[in-house]
């Protein structure tokens, strides 16, 4: 069993900061479960819908429970024309992320959860829309197309891939998508989970909560880690070069994005996974160099520092192997994390006090305000 890591210090590190039902991370180490299931188990047995299912409900679901799931998905897929609208108005300069935060809001308004009743029906549609949603915003302001988001995609990895490339994935790519959206679905009380139920606790709306939720991925210590990984990764030639290049970003004492965790001490279980699948593809690819090169960096980080590779390294070479452009990464971990997201704000609300912590003040004596002409 790998040591647990020393939980202390800043960042509310070690602190229990509420309960969940949901998720364990790290508890023996390494290990990650969702509602007592090993991740591993649940990426090498089922597809992502069955997982969302268990999340957000609490089961696996049978084989009619996951038909009807997947046919209520199915038909909530459309995007309001009033969306497309707002979509097609921002750039092509803009950040990705940011149109997943820009389209959840306005479904907000468009959709608005008016009543808690309504929190699964708004999680599905959300669900449904997202891989759609930033595909017609990515195809239109990149390439001018508007795009049918009304597939015969069979699932959400499927619809996501579709939507992006217009036209059914390789059951390659289908089965490591539906791994990827499965490894990255829940994460107990990560930043943006966090934020999602700090936001539940006022007992504000889902849409506000997984708003919020995708502001706090964004960032590149966050989700945002598998694009970081991506722009180091791709300008390493070979093996030797990424050796060197790590070598002297580590003597600059700079962070090497996708490696190390908060709560892990020595793996992070989701990495091996998104490892294997990113070799499979550089092998059907017949292009191994950035696989290659990820090894390379594996091994020096974990020599050097100790340092091992968290879920978002090897999703950089895996996502780029399937033609996915680097931009886009975040946003399908959105279309995954949502699954978690959404049931942490249910989780709160079934039990809720408002998330109130307090400050350790710093700042100077109490002291009195002088008449304006007699400052400085
Ligand atoms: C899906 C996800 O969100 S997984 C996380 C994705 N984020 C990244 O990959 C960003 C790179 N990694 C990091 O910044 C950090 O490891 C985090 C944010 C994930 C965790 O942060 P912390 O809990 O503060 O890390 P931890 O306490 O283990 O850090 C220990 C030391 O290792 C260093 N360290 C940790 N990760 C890295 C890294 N990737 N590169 C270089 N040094 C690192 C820290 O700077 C710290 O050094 P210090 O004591 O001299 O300040
Ligand atoms: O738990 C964390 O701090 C970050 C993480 O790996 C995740 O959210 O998947």
């Amino acid at each position: 069993m790998a040591n647990a890591k020393q939980l202390t210090g800043a960042g509310l590190r070690g602190q229990i900061a509420g309960k969940t039902a949901l998720s364990t991370v790290g508890k023996t180490g390494s290990g990650l479960t969702y509602r007592g299931y090993d991740v591993k188990d649940l990426a090498a047995k089922c597809e992502f819908e069955e997982v969302a299912y268990l999340i957000l409900k609490g089961e696996l679901p049978t084989s009619a429970e996951l038909a009807a799931y997947k046919t209520k998905l199915k038909a909530m897929r459309s995007l309001p024309s009033a969306l497309k609208e707002v979509l097609e108005r921002i750039p092509a300069s803009a950040h990705p992320m940011d149109v997943m935060r820009t389209g959840c809001s306005m479904l907000g308004n468009l959709e608005t959860e008016h009543n808690f009743n309504d929190q699964q029906d708004a999680t599905d549609r959300m669900l449904a829309i997202f891989p759609g949603l930033i595909n017609y915003w990515y195809n239109f302001s990149h390439h001018g197309k508007r795009i049918s988001v009304e597939t015969d995609a069979d699932s959400v990895a499927e619809q996501f891939l579709w939507t992006l490339h217009g036209e059914k994935p390789s059951a390659l790519h289908t089965t490591v998508m539906q791994a990827s959206l499965i490894l990255y679905a829940e994460h107990e009380f990560n930043a943006s989970t966090f934020t999602a139920r700090v936001c539940a606790s006022t007992l504000s709306d889902m849409h506000s909560c997984i708003t919020g939720a995708i502001g706090s991925l964004r960032g590149p210590l966050h989700g945002g880690a598998n694009e970081a990984a991506m722009e180091l990764i791709e300008h390493m030639q070979n093996p030797d070069h990424a050796e060197e290049t790590l070598m002297g970003m580590l003597a600059r004492k700079d962070k090497i994005m996708g490696f190390g965790h908060a709560i892990y001490a020595e793996s992070d279980p989701r990495n091996a996974v998104i490892k294997a699948w990113s070799e499979q593809l550089a092998a059907a690819n017949g292009d191994t160099r950035l696989y290659d090169v990820s090894v390379r960096c594996e091994a020096v980080m974990w020599r050097e520092k100790k340092l091992f590779c968290n879920a978002d390294f090897f999703h950089a070479s895996a996502y780029n192997y399937m033609g996915i452009p680097t931009k886009l990464f975040t946003p399908i971990f959105v279309c995954s994390r949502l699954t978690g997201w959404a049931a942490h704000v249910m989780e709160q609300r079934a039990d809720n006090r408002i998330i109130r912590p307090s400050a350790e003040y710093t700042g100077v004596e109490p002291r009195e305000v002088a008449p304006i002409d007699s400052r400085g």
